[in-house]
Order: structure tokens, then C-alpha cells, then sequence
């Protein structure tokens, strides 16, 4: 921990139970505490955050080296020093310019397969690809954690743009979400789509074996019906699919941010290459804006360091993201897997214990559903959430205009409520004027007391099209790298998942029973027994 810690601590030691209302008192706070980038906006304006400690959180980001950092990541350092791997997600959606990682222009190789991905995608959609009963209806893509978020939430997110097959997603080794989805699919126009930067997760190759078997008792060739991602090839040939049906990355994409390459697929086939296309010039833009904009107006950067003056300075163990655009009713889940998967970590980068603490636990849900659930706490709870909403400013239904309306004078009514709150004597008013008195008065006002001075973000678009899409899970994946970057951490490995993936595999024989408990604790060994019983 430098200076500047310690200084941000005795900042807000100074600063907290501020009403951050009273800042507005400062007509120009709004304007001044709000960052745009190609038509989007967020609006920090409603946090503690004042000019002092904007000023200190950007002089965190400096001493931290964010803009070396940044500019090692996009020339193809090997900055995940874990796996010892270059992070070059961004290189996807940026093919036009050239990039040299070790001798060689890794951008040539990118435009190849995403001419082949167009080519498949364009034959699928116009029917020249077809299955074993003519043109494809239905997609089903089979893939867990960043092989399955990104493209399903994307895909919904971009339901008016669809004009392809539509699109299904297994993940869970659940045997109920293969059954459940391949119900009333007909497999002789269904395309599978294996995808699996490894090849090897075991939820994946399960559920691609029973889609298989699924298809065999329709269809006499099940493997001309699928597909594969990977980055292990040899792997692909081994399950009997075609190399002109195996789009191929390498392993400097990590598997959450991979949406932008051949993992997509099943977007593009929804959307169209076209669509897909925008999809990355929207991610290029945010590159774009983070890599040229100052610190104190680049989107990024400030919702980073905004994160992390709710976090590590004031102490809020969670953030929630609500989205008021119910097409982005998957970005928490998406989220969830980007920021806690990235900077959920105990070390830093050299081994050495965190002196703070690491990224928050990301949650949330839509809005205006969100409301009539959890915001009872938010509101009231004895803890303090920041919320981080999202917001369009024009839906995709001009009919249904005035539920757009209504949808956005909610969004803005919660920032707004959370920052209010009602008082007391506000509340002793309103219960008076239902006419109660005394001790009862005071009890039932008390109830209705919203303590406010609840810190909340605003991002703004104009509407949810492919390029804002793009835009947005661009800005997130660099608040995850800022955010990394100041504490440390490496974002882009993930150690934490193989503990569990390996006493799974060494707990199967002994659901088998063909191996005994004697190596378990009690526990384990009693619900090992219960379900063998
Ligand atoms: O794409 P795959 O290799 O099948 O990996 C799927 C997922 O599983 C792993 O366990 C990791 O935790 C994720 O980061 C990854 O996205």
C-alpha cells in the first residue's frame, strides 16, 4: 500500500456520512462528474466521490502504471504471467491492424478464420449448409462459463437484430438443461455447436456425447451437423468433426473474453456477419476511447476507480448491476464471471498476500424486476450497496413507447431515491397525515425512514444495437483490467475453479462405489453414502 492509499483512507475517514446530496449544492457537479464516450454516458455524479478524491483515485491509477500496463496488453506483452500467456481479446476486434507477437502478425491468422466464420455463418442462414432434413432451424451451442455467457447474453441482448436460426445454449452437466432444451428441437435441422477453448471441460463433453446420441436416432451422419471451437484442434478431430467446420483461437484469448472471436458464433449466426461485425466495431471504439482518452474521462478508468472507491476505500463488500433493458437480463451472470473470475484473487501478481481486500461480489437482475425483490434492502438494509445502472434512452418497440417511458422514470427514480432517502420528520409528516399520534406515530414513521446517501453510476445509451452492445462489454472487460492493474492482481487466470474440478473427478468413483470414503471428512463421506444408499 503506497501514499496514496493511505491518503484516499484519510480522505474518506474525512468525508464519510456526507450527505453526497450536499454536493450538488455546487451547480456544475452533475456536468463535471459525468464522462462520455461515442454517444454513451455514465454519470458518477451521485457518489461521495468529490474532487479531491477523483484526484487522488486518478493519481492512484498513475502510480499504479495503468497506462503502461495498458499499452504492454495491447502490444502483446506476456502480462498474464501466470500461464505465461499475451491477453489479446482486444486484438479481435481490431484485425485491420497489424500485431507482432513473437515474429509474427497474429492478425492474419484472426482474418482467416473470422472469413471462414462469416462464410459458415452466411451458408448456414441461406440455407446452402443444411442438416439431413434440409435448412437449418435451430442452433444449439454447447459450451459452460465464458464458452456459454458471453454468447447467451449476447444473443438475447440483441433479440430485434435476429434473423437467423434461433439459438439455444446447454451448459449445466445437469442432464435437465440438455433435455429441457433438446425438447422439441428437431435434429435433423439442428446445428450443434461444440464450444470449448480447451476441449476438455467436463460439463461440455458430456453434454456434446448425449446431444450426439440425441442426433443419431434421427440422423444418420450426426457429426456433419456439428460444429467446434476450440483452440485444441487435435482435440476437435478426435471428437469426428470436420476441420472446415472448427474454428480455431489461441490461447492468449481468455475463455471470458472470447465472445468476440470464433466463440461467437452462434451470435453471428443469429445476427448475421453484418451484425457481428458491429458488434466489433463497438468494442473497438471503447479500445479505442481507453487507450486515447485522459484518465479523468476515460469510461473505464473512472468506473474502475469509482469500484474501487466503494470497495477497498468505503469499505461495500457487493456492487449490483441493474439494468432497466430487459434484453440485458444476462449481463449480471456475464458480469459475474468477467469481474469475480478476473480479480476474485488473494495474491498478487508476485505471490505476495493482498493488503486489501480483492473484487466485490457482482449481482443483480433487471429492472424494473429487481424492485419488487431486492431494493427493499438496498434501500433499507443495514448495508450499503452501490448500484450501477444501465439505461437506454430509446427502446425497439415505437409502440410501446410510453412502457419505455415508464421504464426509464423508474431508472431514475431509484438514483434518485437512494441518494434522497426520506427523514424523519418527512416521514412523521406523511404517517401524520393519515392521522395517527403519539408513541404509534413515531413507530410507523420510523419504519418509513430511507436513510439515503446511497452511492449509485448511471450509463447512458442511446439504444441496445450491436455497436452499443460492443461498447459496453468492451468498457467492462477494461474496468476489469484497471481495476486488476491497482490491485495488483492477475486478472486474466483462474485458479481458484480447479480445487473443485479435481475432487468432482475423484469423488465419481466413489458415487460409483467403486472406491470407499475413508479419505473424506464426515461430511462428505455421510452425503456420499446418503446418495449411494
Ligand atoms: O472453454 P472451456 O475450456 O470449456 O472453459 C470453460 C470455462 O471453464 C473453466 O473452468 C474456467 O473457469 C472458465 O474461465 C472457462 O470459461
Amino acid at each position: 500500500m503506497n501514499q496514496t492509499w493511505d491518503a484516499l483512507k484519510d480522505h474518506h475517514a474525512a468525508v464519510e456520512g456526507r450527505p453526497i446530496l450536499d454536493l450538488f449544492s455546487d451547480g456544475s457537479r452533475a456536468a463535471a462528474f459525468t464522462a462520455k464516450a461515442d454517444g454513451m454516458m455514465l454519470d458518477y455524479a451521485k457518489t461521495n466521490i468529490d474532487a479531491r478524491g477523483r484526484s487522488l483515485l486518478l493519481h492512484l491509477a498513475e502510480t499504479a502504471g495503468v497506462a503502461q500496463k495498458r499499452a504492454a496488453m495491447f502490444a502483446g506483452a506476456k502480462i498474464n504471467e501466470t500461464e505465461g500467456r499475451a491477453v489479446l481479446h482486444t486484438a479481435l476486434r481490431n484485425m485491420d491492424t497489424p500485431l507482432v507477437v513473437d515474429g509474427t502478425d497474429v492478425t492474419l491468422a484472426l482474418r482467416d478464420t473470422y472469413a471462414r466464420m462469416q462464410g459458415f455463418a452466411a451458408d448456414v442462414r441461406d440455407g446452402r449448409f443444411t442438416g439431413q432434413g434440409g435448412k437449418i432451424t435451430d442452433v444449439v451451442n454447447i459450451g459452460i462459463g465464458g464458452s456459454d455467457l458471453g454468447p447467451a447474453m449476447a444473443v438475447l441482448a440483441l433479440a430485434p437484430f435476429h434473423d437467423g436460426p434461433r439459438c439455444h445454449f446447454i451448459s449445466n452437466v445437469d442432464g435437465a438443461h440438455a433435455a429441457d432444451i433438446l425438447r422439441g428441437l428437431n435434429p435433423e435441422t439442428t446445428l450443434v455447436i461444440v464450444a470449448s477453448k480447451t476441449f476438455t471441460t467436463i460439463e461440455t463433453m458430456t453434454n456434446a456425447e448425449t446431444v450426439r446420441l440425441w442426433m443419431a436416432q434421427k440422423v444418420t451422419d450426426p457429426a456433419a451437423q456439428f460444429a467446434a471451437v476450440s483452440t485444441a484442434a487435435e482435440k476437435t478431430a478426435a471428437f469426428g468433426i470436420a476441420s472446415e467446420r472448427v474454428f480455431g483461437f489461441e490461447d492468449w484469448v481468455g475463455g471470458r473474453y472470447s465472445m468476440w472471436g470464433p466463440i461467437g458464433l452462434s451470435l453471428m449466426l443469429a445476427v448475421g456477419p453484418e451484425g457481428f461485425a458491429e458488434f466489433l466495431r463497438g468494442g473497438a471504439a471503447m479500445d479505442a476511447h481507453f487507450r486515447t482518452a485522459p484518465f479523468a474521462e476515460n469510461l473505464p478508468v473512472l468506473l474502475a476507480l469509482v469500484g474501487i472507491w466503494h470497495n477497498q476505500i468505503c469499505g461495500y463488500t457487493t456492487r449490483a448491476v441493474l439494468p432497466y433493458d430487459q434484453r440485458l437480463s444476462r449481463l449480471p451472470a456475464y458480469l459475474q464471471q468477467l469481474e469475480m473470475e478476473s480479480n476474485g484473487k488473494r495474491v498478487a501478481m508476485d505471490g505476495t498476500d493482498l493488503p486489501y481486500h480483492s473484487g466485490p461480489v457482482v449481482w443483480g437482475e433487471p429492472g424494473t424486476n429487481g424492485q419488487h425483490a431486492f431494493y427493499q434492502l438496498i434501500h433499507q438494509g443495514t448495508r450499503v450497496v452501490p448500484c450501477e445502472f444501465l439505461v437506454a434512452k430509446r427502446g425497439h418497440e415505437p409502440d410501446l413507447a410510453h412502457q419505455h417511458l415508464l421504464l426509464v422514470a423508474n431508472c431514475l427514480a431509484q438514483s434518485e431515491a437512494l441518494l434522497r432517502g426520506r427523514s424523519l420528520p418527512e416521514a412523521t409528516e406523511i404517517m401524520a397525515r393519515k392521522g395517527l399520534s403519539g408513541a404509534e406515530l413515531d413507530r410507523q414513521a420510523r419504519h418509513r425512514v430511507f436513510p439515503g446517501n446511497r452511492p449509485s453510476t448511471t450509463l447512458a445509451y442511446d439504444q441496445l444495437t450491436p455497436f452499443v452492445l460492443g461498447q459496453i462489454i468492451a468498457l467492462y472487460e477494461h474496468r476489469v483490467f484497471v481495476e486488476g492493474v491497482i490491485l495488483g492482481v492477475n486478472s486474466y487466470d483462474q485458479w481458484g475453479v480447479e480445487l473443485g474440478k479435481e475432487l468432482a473427478l475423484a469423488l465419481q468413483p466413489v458415487l460409483e462405489g467403486k472406491t470407499g470414503t475413508e479419505a473424506k471428512d464426515g461430511s462428505t463421506a455421510q452425503l456420499a453414502a446418503w446418495f449411494r444408499s
